[in-house]
């Protein structure tokens, strides 16, 4: 059943009106404003009322009430919309709620979100229940609908099911099918997927693409099976390929692809000055990524670029709006839309120094208002890691011929194994190291080698990973049961085990995946793990891309999977999984 919902009840705008006819007053007045007002692209002056969370006139005139009505001099700022990311991943440790409260800070308020963590861990009920209390926050949180789990697992049908796909392809919240990662299999046939992109258009919702390295001809034929817009374009000739074939491109800037001066910088030499089908993505960095700012970080880079302001704005607020159609309440500082607003102190510097989300300050003159409701993640079935199993040194038995071997943070090939991995420790003469995926149930194990990830780690245990599987790297089997018995005990986390102690452990007690610990303290988390790790020997960009895309059959060449080690181009269980 879709819902029927209302941002807004009947009496509620009657009362909006009643503003405007100068019967009731509004809740904030901002005067003297110069707003950025995309319809015409120009920055213009004007009065800017708004009651509760809506922006009820915008224009030269004054309210007649102002009883108990918030008026604030804008006199020497600027103001924009509220910024959006069109393309978040809310789980790369942090969870939806820490990264949203800390993307506010910096002026990002409406974020559109991947569903892929809450789809694959929580039953619909209480999937859906999260969502809803999402939308008390004073940002929007918009979601998407994935159509495969881009890995292979038992039970697929099960949790793809038509009632599950149904569900949430028709909630309000859900805005596209996204990240379609399963589109080779599109190609090959599958009606499932195009059934499902076919509904989403029904719906009038977008359907995102996930096509890095796709032909002209693959494009062409993606958008024929219904593809709108995709985010993985890698140089300006891949945006000039997605815009000639009628694509909106998310140019991306994220901390396994820092791509967007490069990326502006070749679409000028493409011959590409016009913006209006781009927007801006962060793809879902991880923490110590998001340091200095997210969306806003974007805008400021695309500046420096030479991008005019307006280009650079719209990019970040009404080019999102207007593609996933919600312009009506998203992107532009105009009657009837939410009042997601920044008030910057020059165009030039898009970080606001004010933000309002729906209406409340949640950053004023610089300082941090607190306007967030606390989340009760046992509600939701968010609560700690409970296994109920443990361990054993029989399970670290690594004979196996086939090893996986990175060739950077996330592209893994397959390599034969010639080390003697019968010891307890391997040498740290070299890169290899042992690796296991085990289920979290303690059903099943996949062991393996993988090469290149360093050369010193003992034990790394994670139970983030794509499907929540807990993966286990490193040299020494006693450390591994150490890492393993300490993640058991803080109800999972990552941690890293050296000579019989605990060096590090970032706590995931939401379901073992994300923390709970606001952005700030997280990223120092996240921070010494990547100095431990580089300290032992890992030299790529992300390592905590690594634990996630090791199971994930979106990437080349191998991939540590539930179902056991995948080779993704033929799509064939190499080695499957031993029960336990
Ligand atoms: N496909 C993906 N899945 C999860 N997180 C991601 N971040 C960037 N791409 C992602």
């Amino acid at each position: 059943m879709m819902e029927k919902r209302y941002r807004w009840k009947s009496e509620q705008i009657r009362r909006h009106v009643a503003i405007v006819d100068g019967k009731q007053a509004p809740t904030k007045v901002l005067l003297n404003a110069t707003y950025l007002h995309p319809y015409i692209r120009q920055w213009v002056k004007g009065n800017i009322w708004i009651c509760d969370d809506r922006i009820v006139y915008v224009g030269p005139n004054k309210p007649k009430q102002l009883d108990s009505c918030e008026v604030v001099d804008c006199s020497n700022q600027v103001l924009v919309a509220g910024y959006m990311e069109p393309h978040a991943h809310p789980f790369q440790l942090y969870n939806p709620q820490t990264l949203a409260e800390y993307a506010a800070q910096f002026g990002t308020t409406t974020l559109i979100n991947d569903n892929l963590f809450l789809f694959l861990q929580l039953i619909k009920k209480k999937a859906f229940s999260f969502l809803v209390a999402m939308e008390k926050q004073p940002v929007t949180m918009y979601w998407w609908c994935r159509l495969d789990p881009q890995t292979e697992m038992d039970g697929e049908e099960h949790l793809f099911s038509y009632k599950n796909m149904k569900g949430w392809l028709e909630n309000d919240a859900v805005l596209q099918v996204g990240e379609l990662t399963g589109w080779p299999k599109l190609l090959e046939g599958d009606d499932f997927i195009l059934h499902w992109m076919q509904e989403a258009k029904k719906l009038g919702k977008k359907v995102e693409g996930h096509f890095p390295g796709a032909s002209d001809r693959t494009l062409t034929k993606m958008k024929l099976f219904g593809a709108d817009a995709d985010h993985e374009a890698m140089t300006g000739s891949d945006v000039y390929k997605r815009l000639m074939q009628g694509y909106t491109v998310s140019l991306r800037h994220s901390s396994i692809r820092p791509d967007l001066p490069t990326l502006l910088k070749e679409m000028r030499q493409c011959g590409i000055h016009h913006y209006d089908h781009c927007m801006f993505t962060t793809d879902g960095s991880t923490p110590a990524f998001y340091e200095n700012g997210m969306i806003d970080e974007m805008i400021r880079i695309a500046l420096q670029e030479g991008v005019s302001d307006i280009d650079a704005y719209s990019m970040a607020t009404w080019n999102v709006a207007r593609y996933y159609n919600i312009d009506h309440l998203h992107g532009s500082i105009t009657p009837g839309r939410i009042a997601h607003i920044n008030i910057l102190e020059h165009a030039s510097n898009p970080t606001p120094i004010s933000v309002l989300a729906s209406g409340q300050w949640v950053k004023r003159d610089g300082v941090p208002v607190h306007a967030f409701s606390t989340m009760e993640w046992d509600v939701h079935g968010l609560a700690p890691l409970s296994l109920s199993w443990d361990l054993q040194m029989d399970d670290l038995q690594f004979s196996m011929p086939l090893g996986m071997y990175m060739e950077n943070s996330v592209i893994i090939k397959p390599y034969s194994i010639s080390i003697d991995t019968s010891s307890d420790e391997l040498s740290v003469d070299h890169d290899e190291s042992f690796l296991m995926l085990i289920d979290r149930n303690g059903k099943w194990r996949v062991n393996t080698v993988l090469k290149g990830f360093a050369t010193h780690v003992q034990a790394l245990v994670s139970s983030y990973s794509n499907t929540g599987d807990i993966i286990l790297i490193g040299k020494s089997k006693r450390d591994l049961l150490l890492a393993f018995k300490r993640m058991k005990q803080i109800g999972g986390g990552i941690v890293l085990c050296e000579q019989g102690e605990v060096i590090h452990e970032i706590p995931l007690p939401l379901g073992g995946l994300m923390s709970a610990k606001p952005m700030r303290e997280l990223m120092e988390e996240e921070k010494k793990l990547g100095e431990l790790l580089r300290e032992r020997g890992y030299t790529f960009v992300d390592p905590i891309y690594t634990l996630l895309f090791l199971s994930s059959t979106h990437l080349p060449y191998v991939r540590i999977t539930p179902k056991g080690i995948y080779d993704v181009m033929h799509k064939t269980v190499l080695f499957p999984t031993i029960m336990r």
